[in-house]
């Protein structure tokens, strides 16, 4: 069984996805944190991210492994965890320009269909290009402005500046952010965090 968890920023999929996945017993895969680590990477070594060469020669010379933990994705490049690193205003300023690359998104998704199900994948298209046949799909919603007050509590920004560069984000990754024909919809900003997950869970069979 593969469950895919889209949406835009800060809309809940990560919390969401991992919530589902502990009470079904399941890994759950963060897509955008591999994103963020090339991103993350492409800062590090001042790498351009506008072309993708430089930047996969470097992720192919030192791999980075995304470890989906039953207790959170950690990521790492070596003995590097990266994990930490990657949820930054820095990091969040250069994803959306690497996540433009295709053959970026080709490393990514060759990342993802190595995993063996059964799993929940959280992201942008995970229900329509990565995992298309995922038996349950879902996309979250919420305004901009319901994400921004959740975003600022994570960030060192102020409330406006977040809610401004969650818009911009949103905007920058339309491209890859449609949401599966058959995937369900969730405004996540119509109840708390364990509404959500009791929510999506309702549509899933019981763990066995
Ligand atoms: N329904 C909800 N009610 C209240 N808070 C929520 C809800 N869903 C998520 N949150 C909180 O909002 C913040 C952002 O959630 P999360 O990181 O899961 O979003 P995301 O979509 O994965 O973000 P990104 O796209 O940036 O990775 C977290 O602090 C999370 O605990
Ligand atoms: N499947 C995915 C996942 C993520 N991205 C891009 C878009 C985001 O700006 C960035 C970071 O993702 P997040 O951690 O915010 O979920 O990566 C994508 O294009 N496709």
């Amino acid at each position: 069984m593969i469950v895919t968890i889209d949406g835009v920023a800060a809309s809940g999929k990560s919390s969401v996805a991992s919530g589902v996945a502990r009470r079904l017993q399941l890994p759950y895969v963060s897509s955008g944190l591999l994103y963020r680590a090339a991103a993350l990477v492409a800062l590090d070594e001042g790498l351009p991210t506008d072309r993708a060469e430089p930047l996969l020669a470097s992720l192919e010379a030192q791999p980075v492994e995304l470890r989906p933990l039953p207790e959170g994705n950690e990521v790492w490049r070596g003995s590097q965890d990266l994990t930490e690193r990657l949820h930054t205003s820095e990091v969040d300023g250069s994803v959306s320009a690497v996540a433009q690359l295709q053959p970026l998104r080709e490393w990514v998704n060759d990342h993802l269909r190595q995993l063996p199900p059964p799993f929940v994948a959280e992201g942008r298209d995970m229900g329509t290009n990565v995992f298309p046949q995922a038996e349950y799909k879902f996309y979250l919603t919420a305004s901009p402005r319901v994400r921004a007050e959740r975003r600022v509590q994570e960030r060192t920004a102020d409330l406006e500046s977040v809610e401004a560069a969650l818009v911009l984000r949103d905007a920058r990754d339309a491209r890859q952010s449609a949401p599966a024909p058959d995937a369900r919809h969730i405004d996540t900003g119509l109840g708390n965090l364990e509404q959500v997950i009791a929510k999506v869970l309702s549509y899933l069979p019981d763990p066995a």
